[in-house]
């Protein structure tokens, strides 16, 4: 495949917290114009993996190219291509919405007058949350303001955390259709998510980390018809349907994590 399709590449990543090993070996790609989905069981290491991309924790071994640029050796370029959707906490609860806009495009070099705000905010049905305060909006807004945030710069690589944790079904429905809307105008996307109906969803393609190691990577669909025989896939699905979820607790075991 031609490597210039790769906007993120990761290979034998490894993150340790003293003597524990967080993230071992961990190796994938995200294409151009795909969402793809990083999956995994509480503290199986996706923050550290997605903070590891961030330049925001420093990494033991490996190596980590987002748009051809090395973390490590050319870390400006490379986060110059990333846009990070921030929790709701990160935004100062003060500042309204038109604010928080031209304070993040001034960070990111964008220009950004009152119009090119109202017009923004119309393409994402929140044209009259200009003037209300960012802690005033409900949390679809919210997300859907803090995802607006992490394009702002039209950056290749979009790392999106959780993004549709605590949302209700249309607020999710309509975060999904942004999300694709910035795969299809050819972004790579990468998310985490507990979700399983949403990997199911809206990623083209998934990888399952456990214990800090890639455990699985595939479409959903391949993923589920690869494992729908197997015998703890069988056991552990409901109503006859075998689901991707099905096939996550299948592959990473029932037990809850600590
Ligand atoms: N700063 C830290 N110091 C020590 N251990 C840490 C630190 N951060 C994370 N860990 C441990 O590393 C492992 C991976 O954590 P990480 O947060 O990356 O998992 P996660 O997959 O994002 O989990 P969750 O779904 O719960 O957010 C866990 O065992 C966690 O307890």
């Amino acid at each position: 495949m031609d490597t210039s399709q790769y906007i993120l590449n990761i290979q034998g990543l490894a993150v340790n917290y003293g003597d524990f090993q967080a993230v071992k070996n961990v190796g994938f790609d995200v294409l151009e114009g795909e969402i793809f989905g990083l999956l995994g069981p509480n503290g199986a290491g996706k923050t550290s993996t997605l903070s590891a991309i961030e330049g925001l924790l420093k990494f033991n071994s490996g190596t980590i190219v987002v748009n051809g640029y090395d973390i490590t050796r050319k870390p400006l370029h490379a986060k110059a291509s990333m846009g990070v959707q921030l929790q709701s906490t990160s935004f100062q609860p003060e500042l309204n919405v038109m604010q928080i806009l031209q304070l993040f495009a001034g960070i990111y070099g964008v220009p950004m007058n009152k119009q090119r705000v109202k017009e923004i905010l119309n393409e994402i049905n929140l044209e009259d949350a200009a003037n209300k305060k960012f802690s005033k909006l409900s949390g679809g807004q919210q997300q859907r303001v803090s995802l607006l945030i992490s394009t702002i710069h039209n950056p290749k690589l979009v790392l999106l955390d959780e993004p549709t944790t605590g949302l209700d079904p249309q607020s999710r429905r309509q975060l999904w259709e942004r999300i694709e809307a910035i795969r299809d105008r050819g972004h790579a996307v990468l998310i985490t998510t507990h979700s399983m109906e949403e990997a199911e969803a809206v990623c083209d393609r998934i990888a399952i980390i456990d214990h800090g190691q890639i455990i699985a990577v595939n479409t959903p669909q391949a993923l589920i018809d690869k494992h729908r025989d197997d015998p703890e896939v069988i056991a552990v699905s409901r109503r006859g349907k075998v689901t991707l979820e099905d096939v996550f607790i299948a592959l990473t075991g029932k037990a809850v994590r600590a």
